[in-house]
């Protein structure tokens, strides 16, 4: 299949889809004259809407970057990554495929009662690193969304004991690639819409656990659905909580130091929040 996005039906949603990741690369300087970036496709559906949300980006922007599909295999039997380079061959895309070994090593090396989730995406993201640096790119762009941002936050807090989602723009633990997640402001619902209307071949990642791992995600997504009834707007304020943050008004002892407070509404000596 090919694919122009300027022949998609539903100009409404489209219209939402640009100006969502339009407002993201702007508010955290996602894209930069000159970048080349690695844009991690696995085949599924955020991906995909990824790749091509950036590529008419790179058509429309006015600072010139370059893009460069690239996917990992794990070696999951029935993984379809030749549906995925079809794809990326038949819309023109760059791209490299990276087969590994990544389902010998996880069975090898996983200790009993491990997270398999967390394994599989650690060699990921390794590969993914190596193949962008290997690419000569400085950027590699995930497709996580606004829901991933705003149940990550949930997570940590009521399991981890942390507060903590992603970031939008972060430099990588190889110290030299800059993670960038141009979806953050994409609201999950949309991009399953896009991707049925668009007919993405969308494939299984076929990993043992599929469909069944991630089971506390799911509980966030229940009950983050729930609160909607009651309050339609909660997850833009929970997205709006992660972008405005009041470190003097936290426990961290970390951030003990004289911060100035950055929400200037708050006179000096004002409330803290809890007392009203
Ligand atoms: N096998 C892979 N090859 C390349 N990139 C990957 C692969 N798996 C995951 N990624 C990247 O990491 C992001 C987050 O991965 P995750 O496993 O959480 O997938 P997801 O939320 O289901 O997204 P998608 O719909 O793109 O699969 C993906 O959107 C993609 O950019």
């Amino acid at each position: 299949m090919t694919l122009a996005l300027d022949e998609f039906k539903n100009k409404g949603l489209l219209r939402r889809l640009r100006h969502g990741v339009g407002r993201a690369v702007a508010d955290f300087s996602l894209i930069e004259e000159g970048d080349r970036i690695a844009v991690a496709v696995s085949g599924g559906k955020d991906s995909y809407t990824l790749l091509l949300l950036l590529e008419e980006l790179r058509r429309r922007a006015p600072v010139s970057f370059e893009i460069v599909a690239v996917n990992i295999d794990s070696g999951y039997p029935g993984y379809r990554t030749d549906v995925i380079e079809r794809f990326l061959r038949e819309n023109g895309f760059t791209y490299r495929m990276v087969p590994t070994e990544h389902y010998t090593l996880i069975n090898e090396k996983r200790r009993p009662g491990s997270s398999y989730c967390s394994i599989c995406a650690r060699f990921k993201r390794g590969a993914l690193y190596t193949a962008a640096q290997e690419l000569g790119c400085n950027k590699l762009a995930l497709g996580h969304h606004q829901d991933d941002f705003i149940e990550t936050l949930l997570l940590n807090q009521f399991f981890v004991g942390s507060l903590k989602s992603m970031a939008a723009s972060m430099l990588a633990d190889n110290g030299e690639t800059v993670v960038i997640r141009p979806l953050v402001y994409l609201p999950e619902e949309d991009i399953i819409r896009f991707s049925h209307e668009a007919a993405l071949p969308v494939v299984c990642c076929c990993c043992p656990v599929c469909g069944t791992a991630d089971l506390q995600r799911k509980r966030m997504k229940r009950l983050l659905k729930e609160l909607e009834k009651d309050i339609p707007h909660v997850k833009n304020s929970l997205l709006k909580a992660i972008s405005n943050v009041h470190p003097r008004h936290l426990l961290d002892r970390r951030l003990q130091v004289a911060l100035p407070d950055p929400c200037t509404s708050v006179p000096p000596g004002g409330t803290d929040g809890q007392h009203g």
